[in-house]
């Protein structure tokens, strides 16, 4: 499997090259040649099976050639072993035609975990295998950061950077990113938003010198194999609810447009779906954009779902290289508007094709804690605040026939004040993640100034002098 960039003008690269490098280097996101396809036999088996095999089957025709079978077998086992359900990611119905897929298992409470887990392995295998080392930078809203520095804590072959916005995250978050006391591990709280942080993180892999001294790797979604690990879930909820033989739909919490971005590939390779739902809380960009066609940045609101306060989002240009036909072009102009005025047209072509596929729906802050307080009330589900927004938005887009799964992307012991005042109940964290709430905590205050992170990363970035 080949991979090219959205952007068209950076080096073609196999599947170990693209998971080392993050960001393609003429600034685009790296996107497969070609989509794998599945047969109706073949999705049809999925039912039943357990994940670890669904995934092999899913992430297999990305990565071949790139890590033997037996050893990407043993690194999808070792990945879900630490999630605390059996199903990994269990689908669990809240209506009459509505679920929730589950996908807060892992070891940080957070859908990025089922990605991050597989990614860390794939990582230090590729570098063991080259004697290399990397560091890692991530920018989050909240639980990239968390999920991440647990898949990389420890390990030898990695430092990992992750850039959050100062006072923006839950107190749960913070604490996941700042007390693990492995040396290194590196939280950079940055004086803005998320925007702010991705910016830099984004800038860090265009300045070349700096990126090619400190071997710079990207754990965000803008790096493939995340959302690689993330299709396999589509294939499971969708295989467990009828699928090849009926359509499923999917909402999802939207943010940087990642976790969609894997349903809609998932869609590319047979698995047949109705419609995807972007679900997004006061920050709509993207739900403004599939309405008016219009993509124009605004300020970012704080919000009770602070992992979704995001207004560039990343992963959109992976769906306009989709639906401009691959042109690299078209790509590079709208993003360049989009930097130089904040805003760009998306054509009526690719608009329509866009809105063949996707739906969106909008929900504020009270609609946000009436789904947590009637879900609770109602069924005894207590939703965390990013879910609640995709079971707000999937009551618009539900046609009584088609199964409606919305994806559960946290648990709701991440946001215990915001769940608490939504419903009255205070949801406790898993008894082995009691102990981080009082453990000493270690962070560096930065400037959001691209020349102030980059400093720090060469003064602490084992690559920059050692390279194994
Ligand atoms: C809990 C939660 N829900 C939803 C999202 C949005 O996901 P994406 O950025 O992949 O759209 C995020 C972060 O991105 C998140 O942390
Ligand atoms: N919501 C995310 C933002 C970064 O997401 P990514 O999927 O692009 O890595 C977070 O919680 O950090």
């Amino acid at each position: 499997m080949k991979y090219i960039s959205t952007r068209g003008e950076a080096p073609v690269l196999e599947f170990s090259d693209v998971l080392l490098q993050g960001l393609a280097r003429d600034g685009g996101l790296y996107l497969p040649e070609t989509w794998p396809q599945f047969d109706a036999d073949t999705i049809a088996s999925f039912a039943g099976k357990p994940y670890q095999d669904v995934a092999f089957e899913v992430i297999s025709p990305f990565v071949a050639g790139a890590i033997p079978e037996d050893d990407l077998k043993s690194m999808i086992a070792e990945a879900y072993d630490g999630f605390r359900h059996p199903a990994v990611t269990p689908l669990v119905q809240t209506g009459p035609n509505t679920f929730i897929l589950e996908l807060f298992h892992g070891p940080t409470l957070a859908f990025k975990d089922v990605a991050m887990q597989l990614l860390g392995r794939m990582m230090d295998y590729v570098l063991t295998e080259r004697g290399l080392r990397a560091t890692i930078v991530g920018a989050t809203s909240g639980d990239t950061g968390g999920a991440a520095i647990e898949a990389f804590r420890g390990r030898e072959r990695t430092d990992i950077f992750i850039l959050f916005p100062d006072g923006r995250v839950s107190s749960v978050q913070r604490r996941q990113m700042t007390t693990p006391a492995e040396k290194n591990v590196h939280a950079l709280a940055l004086n803005g938003d998320f925007d702010d942080c991705q910016a830099i993180v984004k800038g860090m892999f265009n300045h070349f010198s700096f990126r090619d001294r400190v071997a710079l790797s990207g754990v965000n979604s803008i790096n493939w194999a995340r959302i690689l690990a993330q299709i396999v879930y589509y294939f499971v909820a969708g295989a467990a609810l009828g699928a090849p033989h009926r359509k499923i739909s999917f909402t999802v919490p939207t943010g940087n447009f990642g976790d969609i971005f894997a349903g809609y590939a998932a869609m590319q390779m047979g698995l047949p779906v109705e419609k995807l739902v972007v679900a997004t809380n006061v920050n709509d960009i993207l739900a403004r954009t599939l309405k008016t066609g219009r993509y124009e940045k605004r300020g970012v609101t704080p919000t009770i779902s602070p992992s979704m306060d995001i207004q560039v989002s990343s992963n959109f240009e992976r769906l306009l290289a989709e639906v401009c036909g691959r042109d690299g072009a078209a790509v590079r102009r709208m993003m360049n508007q989009l930097s130089q005025s904040g805003s760009f047209e998306i054509e009526k072509g690719p608009l329509r094709a866009m809105r063949a596929v996707f739906g969106a729906g909008r929900c504020n802050e009270d609609e946000t804690a009436s789904t947590i307080a009637e879900l609770w009330n109602e069924a005894g589900y207590l939703l965390d605040p990013h879910t609640a927004i995709g079971v707000h938005v999937a009551k618009d887009h539900d046609n009584g026939e088609t199964p409606m799964v919305v994806l559960g992307t946290a648990h709701p012991a991440k946001f215990p004040d915001a769940v608490e005042r939504a419903s009255g109940n205070r949801p406790e964290l898993p008894e082995n993640l009691k102990d981080m709430m009082t453990a000493e905590e270690r962070q560096q205050v930065l400037a959001a100034d691209q020349g102030v992170v980059e400093r720090y990363i060469e003064d602490h970035a084992r690559a920059v002098t050692a390279g194994v």
